[in-house]
């Protein structure tokens, strides 16, 4: 009773056959044209809600913040990591415990602070040689960012760092990028919608296959770490995790399955995240170099002098921040967010919306809304410019969502995507290719969108 509206349901399926199999952003975005700003949507038997524009997400995620805060619990993903970690752990004593854990344990290990900035610029010093390897040349630049990135995140959980052809971290990004592939795509809608097709050998069950894979290794790094730790003296998050471990009783939620989903979360929301970040940014970066060029006067101005960019550098480079804003907004990165539930019976602009019913937050209806941008549907770096060409960031600037669920890696994403992009275009020129065919924008569906492969070509250049 007083339930959002919205499409026709059909029996068993609900409302999933309204969505395209490779890419359901325009069909949720169609039924919004029709429905508003709220609306239901079945997935098979399961009631769902879609929210979207700034004002409806806004009221939902962070004014009645606790409200919307859960996660559901009956999705193949919470099959497949067995209702462990910290992503889809539910409201409540855990999830906060471990949150509140690895915030200050990441701030313990840097993130913030410049110590990090050091291990991001040892890690650019790797792409730097893989680039330069290339010069002249046409390379695709996606498992070198997707390396990149998955190192960073692994000194930080595991004090370690590996050659991007090293067996550990192929299979690694390997399996975070068909985890993410997968995670909200059609099979694993089937298998949310119909509980009898579970134990059939369908291609969600490849879901389970690469987390296995995943959960694998990260297993073994765990055991690594407790042979050569020494208590009280955390090297990484492993290390932090077992110093804690020891500290709490025995009915603590600090368990081992717990550490290795809550490493592999943390590990995965670090690596294709701000991975396919950097893709989109160097498609358009390469692709229109006027945008490019600018970019690249600036920073020299700003780092005249300078041996290497600093994350305090942002304030001098307003163009150059719109820059990867612009590039953060157009490339809707995790287009659904992470689906959310409600912990209690609420109500939400005006509709009653009953405990556990799962909320999906239409990200990219915030990204390019109409009347919160200068040019919604267009990639234009002004649209976080003001008149004096001052960075400004509209509120509709909500990539990493809102709210208690938050995304906590936004300080370390946020300094990995200044610091590579700076460094890399004061070193490089990178050109779209004489012989390739015209960019294609449009991106390939998955929890986070990616581009489409794509080649650049890489050229020195002098700093003016
Ligand atoms: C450009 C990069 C990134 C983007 C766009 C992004 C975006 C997001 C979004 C949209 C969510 C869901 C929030 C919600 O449910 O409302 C999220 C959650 C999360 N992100 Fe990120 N993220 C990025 C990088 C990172 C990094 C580098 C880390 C690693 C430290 C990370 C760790 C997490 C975690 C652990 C959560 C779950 C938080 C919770 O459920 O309490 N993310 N992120």
């Amino acid at each position: 009773k007083n339930f959002p509206p919205g499409p026709f349901v059909l029996p068993l399926l609900g409302n999933i056959l309204q969505l395209s199999l490779d890419n359901p952003l325009k069909d949720f975005e169609r039924l919004r044209k029709t429905y508003g700003n709220i609306y239901s949507f079945y997935i098979g038997l399961k009631p769902a809600v879609v929210i979207s524009g700034m004002k409806t997400i806004k009221e939902a995620l962070v004014n009645k913040g606790a409200d919307f805060a859960g996660r559901p619990q009956d999705l193949l993903i919470n099959d497949v990591n067995d209702r462990k970690g910290l992503i889809m752990a539910d409201y409540g004593a855990l999830w906060r415990e471990h949150r509140r854990f690895v915030l200050m344990t990441l701030r313990n290990l840097g993130v913030g602070k410049t110590s990090m900035e050091g291990i991001i610029h040892r890690e650019i010093e790797y792409i730097i040689k893989t680039l330069e390897k290339g010069i002249g040349k046409s390379m695709s630049p996606q498992l070198m960012f997707h390396n990149a990135a998955s190192n960073i995140i692994c000194q930080l959980l595991f004090g370690k760092r590996y050659e991007y052809k090293d067996e550990f971290i192929t299979k690694m990004v390997h399996s975070i990028t068909k985890l993410t592939e997968m995670i909200n795509g059609p099979w694993a809608m089937l298998y949310d919608s119909l509980p009898v097709v579970h134990n059939l050998p369908l291609p969600f069950r490849n879901v389970f296959t690469h987390f296995k894979t995943a959960i694998g290794l990260v297993n073994t790094l765990v055991t690594e770490h407790k042979k050569s730790r020494i208590p009280g003296e955390p090297r990484d998050f492993v290390d932090s995790y077992l110093d804690e471990q020891n500290k709490v009783c025995n009915f603590s939620s600090f368990s081992e399955e717990q550490l290795l989903v809550e490493a592999l979360d943390l590990h995965l929301a670090g690596t294709d995240t701000t991975s396919n970040t950097l893709l989109i940014a160097f498609l358009y970066l390469s692709s229109i170099p006027q945008i490019q060029e600018r970019c690249q006067r600036e920073i020299d101005r700003a780092l005249e002098g300078k041996n290497r960019v600093s994350f305090e550098d942002r304030h001098d480079m307003p163009y150059v921040q719109a820059v990867i804003h612009e590039v953060q907004r157009v490339g809707n990165i995790v287009p659904l967010s992470v689906f959310h539930a409600a912990t209690k019976d609420t109500e939400l602009m005006g509709y009653t919306i009953p405990k556990g019913t799962m909320i999906i937050e239409n990200l990219s209806s915030v990204l390019n809304e109409e009347g919160q941008w200068k040019f919604p549907d267009k990639f234009n770096p002004e649209n976080f410019l003001n008149e004096q060409g001052e960075f400004i960031k509209p509120e509709a600037f909500m990539p990493f969502s809102a709210g208690p669920r938050a995304c906590l890696g936004e300080v370390l994403a946020r300094m990995e995507l200044f610091l590579i992009l700076v460094t890399l275009l004061r070193k490089f020129r990178f050109e779209w290719p004489e012989d390739a065919e015209e960019p294609d924008y449009t991106p390939v569906y998955g929890v986070t969108l990616t581009t489409r492969p794509y080649n650049m070509k890489v050229q020195l250049r002098v700093p003016q």
